[in-house]
């Protein structure tokens, strides 16, 4: 289903998960920089609300998909549609988190979180790139999460897909390097929103004291891409951090393309002397 409220300033910025949380404020903070919108969730009610707020708050022109991304077909809707609308900037925010030990919740949802949290965020990043391309810039966000770097017990299909949301969007990083095209990953930690109750867990999972609210988390995420930055992870207040796991990881890289397998695995060369 698609609906319209409401102006054109500075492009159409699509946000996928608008109903609620991060991807509501998203919605918020981009209509206030004048994008007009295409706002994509299954909450019909929710996203048909927040377009009339947006259009009357901030003058700008709001559409509405309502999509279940996880279904194909749907997906495949949503693709034509952001084609269509010429998007200067998509955030790719719309994710699950199919929460629980990996053989006490159905394969389906753990299946659900891959065609979420993977296949619809790599064909929207694919829809959209292919007009950034042909016009030689546009903006893309990637929403990943801290539990990339974490693999996680209750929680192994969810950190897994945020661990392909990180390589994917460094990869596209490296593919776009030379280009007018800005790709930005952000990486949340806890953020009070409807995620847990979504993934029928606990509001409190962690200490109180260590949740954001979604529009903390936005405000820097945007602040992190006007400076620039290509991995936002607004938490993290000492930098060098990133920079040593950064580090690590090409020390990593360099030792795995020795070309030579490691004293401790010889274990046939001895019997052979
Ligand atoms: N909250 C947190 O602690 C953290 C969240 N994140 C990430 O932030 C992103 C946003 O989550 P958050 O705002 O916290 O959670 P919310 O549950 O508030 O928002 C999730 C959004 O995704 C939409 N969505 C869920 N499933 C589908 C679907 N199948 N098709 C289309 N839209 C869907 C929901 O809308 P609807 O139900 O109407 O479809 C909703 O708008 C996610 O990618 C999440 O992984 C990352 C790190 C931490
Ligand atoms: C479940 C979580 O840990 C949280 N949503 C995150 O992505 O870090």
């Amino acid at each position: 289903m698609v609906g319209q409220a409401g102006g054109d300033a500075t492009g159409v910025a699509v946000v996928t998960g608008a109903s609620s949380g991060i991807g509501a404020v998203y919605a918020d903070r981009l209509a206030a920089r004048g994008h007009d919108l295409l706002l994509v969730a299954r909450r019909a009610d929710r996203l048909r609300q927040l377009a009339q707020e947006l259009s009357d708050r901030h003058g700008v022109q709001v559409q509405t998909a309502t999509a279940d991304l996880a279904e194909p077909e749907s997906l495949a809707r949503v693709e034509a549609l952001v084609r269509e609308s010429n998007a200067v900037l998509l955030v790719n925010n719309a994710g699950a988190g199919g929460l629980g030990p990996t053989a006490a919740i159905s394969a389906d949802r753990v299946e659900n979180v891959v065609r979420l949290n993977i296949t619809a965020l790599s064909r929207l990043s694919h829809a959209v790139l292919e007009g950034f391309r042909s016009r030689g810039a546009g903006t893309l966000v990637n929403i990943g999460s801290i539990i990339a770097l974490s693999p996680s017990p209750s929680a192994a299909a969810y950190s897994g897909s945020k661990a392909y949301v990180l390589n994917f969007t460094r990869s596209l990083q490296a593919e776009y390097a030379d280009t007018a095209i800005r790709i930005q990953l952000v990486q949340p930690g806890p953020i009070r929103t409807e995620f847990f109750t979504a993934a029928g867990v606990s509001e409190s999972v962690f200490p109180e004291d260590s949740y954001l609210t979604a529009e903390q988390l936005v405000d820097a995420a945007l602040a992190g891409l006007d400076a620039g930055e290509l991995v936002t992870t607004p938490t993290v207040a000492e930098t060098g951090i990133w920079e040593a796991l950064e580090a690590a990881r090409l020390a990593f890289m360099e030792a795995a393309r020795s070309g030579q397998v490691a004293e401790r695995y010889r274990v046939g060369e001895e019997s052979l002397a």
